[in-house]
């Protein structure tokens, strides 16, 4: 059994009195692709951004390593990296792609302007960009936009090995993207999880069956601040449970209310 890499022990959190996370117990595993469904508007992007650190949970324990976390990024110390892929692939339009993926590494670390630029380079051939770190964000297309996001997640310091991410965390990476242009991006998603250094983590939350099926080994459903359901792939076509059968036809009729 793979060893737990990040634990949420129930985690609530409210937006005002709307309570959208209501104590719920997620863990993702080593090596693990994992994949968070569920309707609109039911907290998934809100989980991620809790992962993440970025957002601080109203109650509940976040464990990172068999470690708690306390506070937000900037205030914790995670034992590992976890980089995170915004559903807006977030670039900096003033700013070319290779000052975009180097952003951190240009303003924080000591590193000669060469070196990042280097490492710039590997991680755009990694996400099959090679040569356009000199173009802007709005001279690419919507696919490229993302993988260069990609790339930015990726980028490490290599003084610091903590930098390197262990769990990748996408937010609707093919939202979208034309049928082709997602999977260029769900096959990149499964090439960027091993390397010779073995498999990272990732999590990914989407609503597009594709991207469900070829990126995803496990799955979450989230409805009502609860993970309703837990399965494997293959169990997605087979299981009985009302709600993995509702939100794969796409009926309006059973349990899921349609929103509006
Ligand atoms: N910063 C915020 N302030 C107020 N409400 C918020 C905030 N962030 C999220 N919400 C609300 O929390 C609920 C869950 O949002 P979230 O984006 O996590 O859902 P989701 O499942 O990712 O939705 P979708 O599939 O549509 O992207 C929504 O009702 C949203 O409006």
């Amino acid at each position: 059994m793979a060893e737990p890499l990040i634990e949420l022990k129930g985690i609530s959190k409210s937006f005002g009195d709307a309570l959208v996370l209501d104590e719920v117990d997620l863990t993702i595993y080593q090596g693990e692709a994992l994949a968070i469904i569920g309707p609109s508007g039911t907290g998934k992007s809100t989980i991620l951004r809790i992962i993440s650190g970025l957002l601080a949970p109203d109650a509940g324990e976040i464990y990172i390593k068999g470690e708690r976390r306390r506070g937000l990024v900037e205030d914790a110390e995670d034992p590992i990296g976890i980089g995170m892929v915004f559903q807006q692939a977030a670039l900096f339009d003033s700013l070319t792609v290779e000052e975009n993926v180097g952003f951190l590494l240009f303003q924080h670390s000591k590193l000669p302007r060469r070196v990042i630029r280097s490492l710039v380079n590997q991680k755009l051939e990694m996400v099959g960009l090679p040569r356009i770190g000199d173009r802007y964000p709005s001279q690419l297309s919507g696919g490229m936009r993302k993988r260069v996001s990609f790339a930015r997640a990726i980028m490490s310091n290599p003084e610091n090995p903590k930098d390197t991410p262990e769990v990748l965390l996408y937010d609707e990476p093919t939202a979208g993207l034309d049928p082709v242009a997602s999977t260029v991006i769900e096959d990149l998603i499964r090439q960027l999880q091993c390397n010779e250094g073995g498999c990272t983590s990732y999590v990914i939350v989407t609503h597009q069956d594709s991207t469900i099926r070829r990126t995803a080994d496990r799955i979450v459903f989230l409805y009502r601040g609860k993970v309703q359901w837990s399965g494997s792939l293959s169990e997605i076509d087979t299981t009985d449970n009302a709600l993995i059968r509702q939100f794969f036809s796409g009926s309006v009729e059973g349990p899921i209310q349609v929103a509006g």
